[in-house]
């Protein structure tokens, strides 16, 4: 990030309480354009609590969030996701019964219905092809185009759930577990995907599979007990003492 750039995401001691519990206790986290970020930590970190207060399902008791230098600490989610910030689809949001085409299409016109008028013109039809087609070229799913999705295996779902948070041509997308539940072969296309998406849009992401994880980003969050504890190239982060023994150390025990 220069100097001068405004960060497209600014973080600013966020404190989040539930009762007298500091789920995230004065955490800053700043992302520039198309930068990847990891949060790790083990359970009861908080990573889902931050998470949750950038997309605005949850707000911060303390602090500010910034996105391209506006303060969105009090938008709700649907203000968040019309300047530029999408979570993924949840499975429950598919429609089985039609084609990973037709869903996309639906993700997308959800989304436009504001922008166009109801009817469309050749233009707008053409444009919206060219989202799906991007879509389903970065999720690896250009040749599954016509199946329903009830045809499609468990990890081609969730690739699906993330083209379709493309559709809106997000500036910053947030993970949660985007590799929870797939097989190892299914992780390794899931990583891939996510890769690629490389220089297009930011990421931030929660991965429990460390390994994985840090294979997919360009820094990494470490966070304990609501707050951060390390911060770092993946790297660094792989040979952290601190790390290591919160975080390792426990999945080497269990
Ligand atoms: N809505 C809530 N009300 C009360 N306490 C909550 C709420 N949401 C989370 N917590 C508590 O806040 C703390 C942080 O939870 P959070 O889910 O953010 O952790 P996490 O790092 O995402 O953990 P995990 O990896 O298990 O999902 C935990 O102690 C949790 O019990």
């Amino acid at each position: 990030m220069s100097a001068t750039a405004a960060p497209l995401l600014d973080v600013r001691a966020v404190s989040i309480h539930f009762g007298a519990l500091r789920a995230v206790d004065a955490v800053s986290l700043r992302l520039a354009a198309g930068e990847r970020v990891a949060i790790l930590g083990p359970n009861g970190a908080g990573k889902t609590t931050l998470f949750n207060a950038i997309t605005g399902t949850i707000r911060a008791t303390r602090g500010q969030v910034l996105f391209e230098g506006a303060d969105i600490t009090r938008a709700p989610p649907n203000a968040r996701a019309h300047r530029g910030i999408a979570r993924t689809f949840q499975i429950t949001n598919l429609f089985f019964g039609l084609s990973v085409e037709e869903n996309l299409l639906l993700a997308l016109r959800g989304l436009l219905r504001s922008r166009f008028a109801v009817w469309r013109d050749g233009r707008a039809l053409g444009a919206e092809h060219e989202v799906v087609d991007s879509a389903l070229e970065r999720c690896h799913l250009h040749t599954k185009r016509h199946l329903l999705v009830r045809e499609l295996s468990y990890g081609e779902q969730r690739q699906l759930e993330l083209a379709m948070s493309l559709t809106s041509s997000p500036r910053l997308l947030l993970l949660d577990e985007p590799a929870a539940g797939l097989s190892p072969a299914e992780r390794v296309v899931m990583a891939q995907v996510i890769r690629g998406l490389q220089g297009s849009v930011a990421l931030v992401l929660i991965e429990h599979d460390i390994d994985l994880a840090l294979g997919m980003v360009d820094r990494v969050v470490c966070m304990a007990q609501g707050a951060v504890l390390v911060e770092g190239k993946p790297d660094e982060i792989r040979g952290n003492e601190k790390v290591q023994e919160i975080y390792l150390g426990r999945r080497r025990r269990a």
